[in-house]
C-alpha cells in the first residue's frame, strides 16, 4: 500500500489537484486533475500517471461553478478513486503567508487563525485556500496538513526590493511587497540546472502568465524581484485584476464616485484586467479568437505591460541571460510568447518561430543573446516536496 500525499492548488480560476506516492526520493505522480474555468464554463478532467483520462465533466456557463462546489466534486472523485493507497498528508497552496510565514508550515488551529487574518490581502484566493483546510481539519483531525505559501520564496529578496517608500510605522504593520506565484518560481528555479544554458545563467526572468500573471527575476536560485506587491492585484494586468495602478486613482474613486473599499476591491480584483478592458472575457483563448477591437486592445495592453515590466526586472538584475515562460498562457499560447519576445528584442531575445510553435523547451535562435524558454510549472510537485519535508521533520 503506497503512502499518498494529496496536493490542492486553488487558483483564482481553477483548482488543481495531484496525488503523489510519497515513498520515492522525488514524490511520484499517481493521478492528477483540475477544475478550470471556475465561474465561467467550468470543466473537470483527471488523468492517471500515464496520462490516460480517468474522469471528465463540463458545466454550462450559467451554472457558474465556484470553488466550494469544485472542491466537493474533487473530493467525491478522489474518494471513488482511492484504490490501494493510504493518505498520509495533504499539502495546500496558500497564497498569502504575510510576514510570519517564511516557509511551509504544519496546519494547526493557530496557523489557520493567522492565515485567516490575511484574507483581506488575497480576497480571490485565501478564502478558497482555507476552506478545504478547515473542512479536512474537522473531518480528519489526525491527518497532517501543510500550508505552502506563494509568498515564502520571495522573502529572500533584498530589503529594497521588498520595501515601499512609506513611513516606518506603516511598514512595521507588514505593508511591504510580498510577491506571489512563489511556488511556481521556486519550482522553475529548481529545474533551471537541468538545462546547461539555464544552469549557467546569472539572471533569468521568469514570466508566470496565467489567470493571475506576474514576472520574477531569479538569480542564484533565488527570487531577486517580482512584479506583485502587498497583494496579488499589483503588477501586470491579469484575467480580472488591473495590475499597477496609481494610488491616486483609488482616491479619485473614493472622492468622486463615492466608492467604498468593497466596491473598489470588486473593481480592481474582479472587473478589471483582460475582462474589464475587453468587456468580453477574462479568458485569453476567447480574446485571441475574437475579432473585436476591444479584445485586441486588451491583449495589446497585456503584452505592452509585460514588455515594460521585463525592463524593470532586467534593471534589478543588471541584465538577464534568459527568459522563461510558464503557466496557462505562457505554456500554451505561442502567439503571446511571440509578441512578448518581440517586446523584449531590445534585451537581446531572438525568437525561433518553429521552436516556439512546437512549444519549446528552447524557443530562441542559437545566436540569441538572451535565450527564451517554455518550462511547464509544477506548483503541485513543489507543494508535495515541502509537505513531505515538513511532515518528516515533525515525525
Ligand atoms: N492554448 C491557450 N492559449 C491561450 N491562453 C491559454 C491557452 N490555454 C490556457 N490559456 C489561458 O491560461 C489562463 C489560465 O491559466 P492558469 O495558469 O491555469 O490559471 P490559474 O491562475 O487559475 O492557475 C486562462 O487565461 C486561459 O485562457
Ligand atoms: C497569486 C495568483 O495570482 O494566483 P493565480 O494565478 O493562481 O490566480
Ligand atoms: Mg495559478
Amino acid at each position: 500500500m503506497a503512502d499518498l500525499i494529496l496536493v490542492l492548488n486553488a487558483g483564482s480560476s481553477s483548482i488543481k489537484f495531484r496525488a503523489f506516492d510519497a515513498g520515492p526520493a522525488e514524490p511520484e505522480l499517481v493521478l492528477h486533475g483540475q477544475v478550470e474555468g471556475l465561474y465561467n464554463a467550468a470543466k473537470f478532467s483527471a488523468k492517471d500517471a500515464g496520462g490516460a483520462l480517468i474522469g471528465e465533466r463540463r458545466w454550462e456557463p450559467d451554472v457558474a461553478l465556484g470553488h466550494q462546489e469544485a472542491t466537493d466534486y474533487i473530493g467525491d472523485f478522489l474518494r471513488s478513486h482511492r484504490a490501494d493507497h493510504r493518505l498520509v498528508a495533504v499539502g495546500h497552496r496558500v497564497v498569502h503567508g504575510g510576514v510570519q510565514f517564511t516557509e511551509a508550515a504544519r496546519v494547526t488551529p493557530t496557523v489557520i487563525a493567522a492565515l485567516d487574518r490575511l484574507t483581506p490581502l488575497a480576497p480571490l484566493h485565501q478564502p478558497h485556500n482555507l476552506a478545504p483546510i478547515r473542512t479536512l481539519a474537522e473531518a480528519r483531525p489526525d491527518l497532517p496538513q501543510v500550508a505552502c505559501f506563494d509568498t515564502a520564496f520571495h522573502r529572500a529578496q533584498p530589503e529594497v526590493a521588498q520595501a515601499y517608500a512609506l513611513p516606518d510605522s506603516i511598514t512595521r504593520l507588514g505593508v511591504r511587497r510580498y510577491g506571489f506565484h512563489g511556488l511556481s518560481y521556486e519550482y522553475i528555479a529548481s529545474v533551471l540546472p537541468a538545462y546547461p544554458e539555464l544552469g549557467a545563467a546569472r539572471a533569468t526572468l521568469a514570466a508566470h502568465l496565467g489567470n493571475g500573471s506576474s514576472l520574477c527575476a531569479l538569480a542564484g536560485g533565488r527570487s531577486v524581484a517580482s512584479t506583485m506587491g502587498f497583494t496579488a492585484v499589483d503588477g501586470l494586468p491579469m484575467g480580472t485584476r488591473c495590475g499597477n495602478l496609481d494610488p491616486g486613482v483609488v482616491l479619485f474613486l473614493m472622492d468622486h464616485l463615492k466608492m467604498d473599499a468593497r466596491a473598489i476591491e470588486r473593481l480592481i480584483y474582479k472587473e478589471s484586467g483582460l475582462l474589464g478592458v475587453s468587456g468580453i472575457s477574462s479568458d485569453m483563448r476567447t480574446l485571441l479568437d475574437s475579432d473585436d477591437a476591444r479584445a485586441r486592445f486588451a491583449v495589446d495592453l497585456f503584452v505592452y505591460r509585460i514588455g515594460r515590466e521585463l525592463g524593470s526586472l532586467a534593471a534589478a538584475t543588471e541584465g538577464a541571460d534568459a527568459l522563461v515562460f510558464t503557466a496557462g498562457i505562457g505554456e500554451h499560447s505561442a502567439l503571446i510568447r511571440e509578441r512578448v519576445c518581440r517586446a523584449a528584442r531590445w534585451l537581446g531575445v531572438e525568437l525561433e518561430p518553429a521552436a516556439n510553435a512546437a512549444g519549446g523547451p528552447r524557443i530562441s535562435t542559437a545566436r540569441s543573446k538572451v535565450s527564451a524558454w517554455v518550462l511547464p510549472t509544477n506548483e503541485e510537485l513543489m507543494i508535495a516536496r515541502h509537505t513531505r519535508a515538513v511532515v518528516r521533520t515533525a515525525a
